[in-house]
């Protein structure tokens, strides 16, 4: 049997008195993609730095890519790529200097041929000796990947690594994911986006620093237990706030000119949207979205906090 690449358990960080991730277990085998999502300060940066040796764990054990977390952690670090939120790479250096000087802190054989394939395989050899920080958002990020992934790591730790950038970019961003994957490369990414969540292999979503879901899109979705519903007619997408509040209901949205609500009581539900069935609106029932079970997830995790306090 294979060996996960990622496998922690029971992984926890503390602050002063608070736990900013709270007995996290993870597993991820060689080759998969793994969206790690969750709210601003749920623990997701605090998590991939103990998995890549960055950062010591108060508790818990585990390995990356066959290493011990705790007593190997330069042997994961030598075979691990992170990349860091905010852009790590030198602004005022060139783009072939900046890939020269990670290559020369990886202590690179063939610096000048690794660089010159890196390039290549960027589409940016004939823009090599412009400023690096003359580049786009999504042009620096796509660099900054092609750093991370010059001395050949086997896992690769991306930390938001498209916030802000246009969905374009964005798509080329996860061609090369999908492709560093298809070589064998293990991939834990943290991300915001719904879209970009689809398109990784398994996701893994944490909230206040517990790990409340885990599975590809469409487990995580049939094992949230929702049931959602659709209106649609004139207004429809203006009644969300007024829903918002109502017994039974975890979330209501405007999509476009339609409305999406949900809650783990089908019954319930129907129940919870009967006051605003007199009007102009054609109710349907439909699949929960991931953004739907995220919220609700969250939900859950803040009042099991409000239990525990
Ligand atoms: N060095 C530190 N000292 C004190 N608190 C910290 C430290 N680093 C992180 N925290 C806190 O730990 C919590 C988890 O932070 P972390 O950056 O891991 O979250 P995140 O899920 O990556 O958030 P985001 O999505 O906003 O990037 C936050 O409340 C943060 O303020």
């Amino acid at each position: 049997m294979t060996t996960p690449a990622i496998d922690v358990r029971g992984l926890v960080k503390r602050y002063g008195n608070r736990t900013v991730v709270d007995h996290v277990d993870l597993a991820i085998m060689p080759g998969r993609i793994c969206g790690f999502l969750g709210p601003n300060g749920s623990g997701k940066t605090t998590t991939l730095r103990m998995i890549c040796g960055l950062l010591t764990p108060d508790g818990g054990e585990g390995t990356c890519l066959g290493y011990n977390i705790i007593t190997e952690r330069d042997a994961v670090k030598a075979q691990a790529g992170y990349m860091t939120q905010r852009f790590g790479l030198y602004e005022d250096l060139t783009i072939r200097q900046n890939l020269e000087f990670v290559g020369r802190l990886y202590r690179l054989k063939n610096l000048r041929e690794v660089v010159d394939q890196s390039l290549e395989r960027l589409g940016l050899a004939s823009r090599q000796h412009q400023l690096t920080g003359s580049l786009s958002g999504g042009w620096k990020q796509r660099l900054a990947l092609a750093a991370c992934v010059l001395h050949q790591p086997k896992l690769l730790l991306l930390d938001e690594p498209t916030a802000g950038v246009d969905p374009k970019a964005r798509r080329a961003f996860w061609d090369e994911i999908h492709a560093l994957a298809a070589q064998g490369i293990t991939v834990l990414v943290s991300t915001h986006y719904m879209d970009e969540a689809e398109r990784c292999h398994e996701i893994a979503y944490i909230a206040y620093g517990k790990l409340m879901a885990r599975g590809t899109a469409e487990e995580i979705i049939r094992d949230s237990g929702l049931s959602a519903l659709v209106a649609m007619g004139p207004g429809a997408d203006r009644l969300a706030p007024e829903l918002r509040d109502v017994p039974g209901v975890t979330a209501a949205a405007a999509f476009g000119t339609t409305l999406h609500v949900c809650g783990p009581d089908r019954d319930a539900l129907w129940r919870a949207v009967e006051a605003f069935r007199n009007r102009d609106l054609i109710w349907e029932e439909a699949p929960p979205t991931l953004e739907d079970v995220f919220i609700h997830l969250m939900g859950q995790a803040r009042d099991n906090m409000g239990e525990a306090a």
